[in-house]
C-alpha cells in the first residue's frame, strides 16, 4: 500500500482533509509544558489528543526540533501520532548529493524517526531526490509553489520554454512518480498558481500549506489540492492535505481556564476547520 493509499483510508475515516501542524515554537509553549520533560513533546501530546479525531495527517516542522532534546520530542511526537493512528508527514524540505540524501532518507526508517511522509528540495535535482523517491511506502512532497511571498523570486521565473519554473517542477514531479509515491506543495497563497499547476498533474496530492495564519484562500485550496476520487470504491475521497500550524496548535492563547480550556481551543480550531474545508469538497 502507497502512503496515498493509506492517506485516502484515513481521509475518509476521519472525513477531513486537515493536516496539523505541530511546530511547538518554544517561545509560545504555554505554562502548562513548559516545566516538564520534554516540552515540546509534551505540548504535542496534548495536541494530539485534542485534534485527532480531525486530523487526517500531522506534519512537525523539522526546524522546530533543533537543538537539546529536540530530537526525542519529534520521535516521541511521531510514535504518539501514530498510536492515535494518524499518519505523519515530516516538513524538512530535505534535498543533497545522493551520499548526503541517503542519510537524510534513514529518518523515514522504523529505526530512524519512522516519518510516513517528508518534504523534500527539487533544487538539487532528481539524483539529490532519488533515496526518498526509492520508498515506495513513503510520501515525498517536492516544494512547487511556496505560500510565501520570496516564492516568487525563483519559482515564478520564466524558463527558454516560456513556462514559469514551478511548472517544470510539477511536470518533473510527475515523471519522478514511477512509484506512485509523489506529491507537491503548493501554497494557499497562490490560488492562480494552485489552478495552473493542477492542470498540469490532474493525479498528484497536494499539500497546500497557508491558511490560517499566512491568510491563504482555504476554498482553492481544495478545489485544487485534492485530487479526483482516489479510487473506483463509491465512497473513496480525493486526495490532498491542507496544513493550518499556528492557527490550531495556538488557538488556545485566548483561551481562559486552563489546560483543559487551552488545549480544547485546538481542538475546536482543528474541527472548524475540517468543517469548512469540507464545504468545498
Ligand atoms: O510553502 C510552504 C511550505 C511549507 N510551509 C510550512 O507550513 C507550516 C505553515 O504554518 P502556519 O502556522 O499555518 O503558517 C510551517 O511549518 C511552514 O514552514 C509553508 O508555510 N509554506
Amino acid at each position: 500500500m502507497t502512503f496515498f493509499d493509506r492517506l485516502a483510508e484515513r481521509i475518509a475515516t476521519v472525513d477531513s482533509v486537515v493536516s496539523v501542524g505541530l511546530d511547538p515554537d518554544p517561545d509560545r509553549l504555554p505554562e502548562h509544558v513548559a516545566d516538564a520533560d520534554l516540552p515540546r513533546f509534551q505540548f504535542n501530546r496534548r495536541i494530539i489528543d485534542a485534534t485527532h479525531e480531525h486530523a487526517a495527517c500531522y506534519k512537525p516542522n523539522a526546524a522546530f526540533y533543533e537543538g537539546a532534546d529536540g530530537w526525542a520530542a519529534l520521535a516521541e511526537t511521531i510514535a504518539y501520532a501514530h498510536g492515535k493512528g494518524v499518519p505523519v508527514l515530516l516538513d524538512a524540505k530535505r534535498g543533497d548529493i545522493g551520499n548526503t540524501a541517503r542519510q537524510y532518507a534513514d529518518t523515514l526508517d522504523p529505526d530512524g524517526l519512522d516519518a510516513d511522509a517528508i518534504t523534500v528540495n527539487p533544487y538539487m535535482g532528481r539524483d539529490s531526490l532519488e533515496p526518498f523517491l526509492q520508498r515506495e511506502d513513503k510520501g515525498v512532497f517536492v516544494l512547487c509553489r511556496t505560500s510565501n511571498p520570496g516564492g516568487a523570486d525563483l519559482q515564478d521565473l520564466e524558463l527558454s520554454s516560456g513556462e514559469p519554473l514551478y511548472e517544470r517542477v510539477a511536470a518533473l514531479a510527475d515523471l519522478w512518480n514511477a512509484n506512485g509515491n509523489v506529491g507537491l506543495v503548493v501554497g494557499a497563497t497562490n490560488p492562480d498558481e494552485l489552478e495552473s499547476i493542477r492542470e498540469i498533474v490532474p493525479d498528484v496530492p497536494f499539500l497546500v500549506p497557508g491558511v490560517g495564519a499566512q491568510g491563504g484562500d482555504a476554498e482553492a485550496a481544495v478545489e485544487h489540492g485534492l485530487t479526483a476520487r482516489w479510487s473506483d470504491a463509491d465512497d473513496a475521497p480525493g486526495v490532498g492535505l491542507v496544513n493550518s500550524s499556528r492557527g490550531i496548535i495556538f488557538a488556545g492563547e485566548e483561551a481562559r481556564g486552563g489546560a483543559d480550556a487551552y488545549f480544547g481551543a485546538a481542538g475546536q480550531a482543528a474541527r472548524q476547520l475540517a468543517e469548512r474545508l469540507n464545504e468545498y469538497r
